[in-house]
């Protein structure tokens, strides 16, 4: 399979961009010639793999974390449309969060990277597709790999994304979080889900999960498989800043999918809206808000494993 790697330099910490000598020597002695980019800045993950699938590269790889994954997920697609449906997508993981590996059980050891990719076994990839409305206000759309959710779990991604990094990364993520489930209250959402009955409720969060993890290690799909054409939908209400500290070990092994104020189903596609100001996050990014259509698009890509 012609391969070709996006490349985020600045992906752990930067460490991927400085180690590159060593890592794009590794990969050429267990796979062979393979094709390369760097990525400047955001969403040019999107442009690199359109323009590799354009030239013919039939595996592109995602080296970095969930935000590079996201992007070159995007660029499998043009126009609405598979760019090549049969194309495979390959990861070497570079992240710090790592939600989307996790759900396949990988580590970030390059060797196991390596020998997936060495490897000829894909299986088919479901992926999602949330159209929402953007922070200046417009309609737009976008792809996602793992999970897309709405409510405390988008407020803290807002938060820790456009706060200040001066603490360095995992205790920014930690204050980010701490500061914005202190002052949390749920919202009030009307959601309808595979085209049924509007239902009104209050939540603390809402996630639509093609993969597993989000948030750096919660487990808040246990049951979700990457390859069933189904989200599964977590609904979160009344969960307290308790609930994530003092109860924690049950959001982080799964166990509060049996909580009382945990609701789990399955579906295909679902949509939001809200009077109040809700932000939609999607594999770490938070792009924009509600309303919002989410769906999924059964098998849409391979997924080299
Ligand atoms: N050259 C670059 N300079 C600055 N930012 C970049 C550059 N290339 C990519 N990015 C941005 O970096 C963001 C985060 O990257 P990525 O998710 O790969 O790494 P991470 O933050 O280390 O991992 P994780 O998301 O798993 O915690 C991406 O959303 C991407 O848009």
């Amino acid at each position: 399979m012609k391969t070709f790697l996006v490349v985020n330099p600045r992906s752990a910490g930067g460490e991927t961009g400085r180690r590159w000598a060593e890592i794009s020597g590794q990969v050429t002695r267990v796979i062979g010639d393979f094709g390369f980019g760097f990525t400047e800045g955001v969403m040019d993950a999107v442009r690199l793999t359109r323009d590799a699938l354009a030239d013919g590269y039939e595996c592109i790889t995602a080296v970095g974390g969930d935000g590079t994954v996201n992007e070159v997920v995007n660029g499998f697609f043009a126009d609405g449309k598979a760019i090549n449906p049969q194309a495979a997508l390959g990861l070497i993981p570079r992240g710090t969060g790592g939600d989307f590996r996790r759900a396949f059980g990988w580590d970030l050891e390059l060797d196991s990277a390596l020998a997936r990719l060495r490897g000829d076994k894909t299986e088919p990839f479901d992926v999602g597709l949330a159209e929402y409305v953007n922070h200046e206000g417009k309609p737009e759309a976008r792809y996602f790999a793992n999970i897309a959710s709405f409510g405390v779990s988008a407020a803290i991604a807002h938060e820790v994304n456009v706060g200040s990094k001066a603490l360095g990364g995992n205790l920014s993520f930690l204050w980010g979080t701490v500061k914005t489930l202190a002052k949390h209250k749920d919202v009030q959402v009307r959601l309808q889900v595979d085209g049924g009955e509007p239902e009104a409720m209050g939540i603390t969060a809402i996630a639509a999960a093609n993969g597993r993890y989000f948030g750096s290690g919660m487990c808040v799909a246990p049951k979700a498989v990457t390859h069933d054409g189904r989200f599964d939908l977590t609904l979160w209400r009344d969960y307290t800043l308790a609930d994530f500290v003092i109860k924690s070990k049950g959001v982080y092994n799964g166990d509060h999918i049996t909580w009382t104020k945990t609701r789990y189903i399955q579906c295909q596609t679902l949509r939001a809206e809200s009077d109040e100001q809700v932000f939609l996050e999607m594999d770490g990014e938070v792009p924009g808000r509600l309303p919002c259509r989410i769906s999924i698009l059964p098998g849409a890509i391979r997924l080299k494993v």
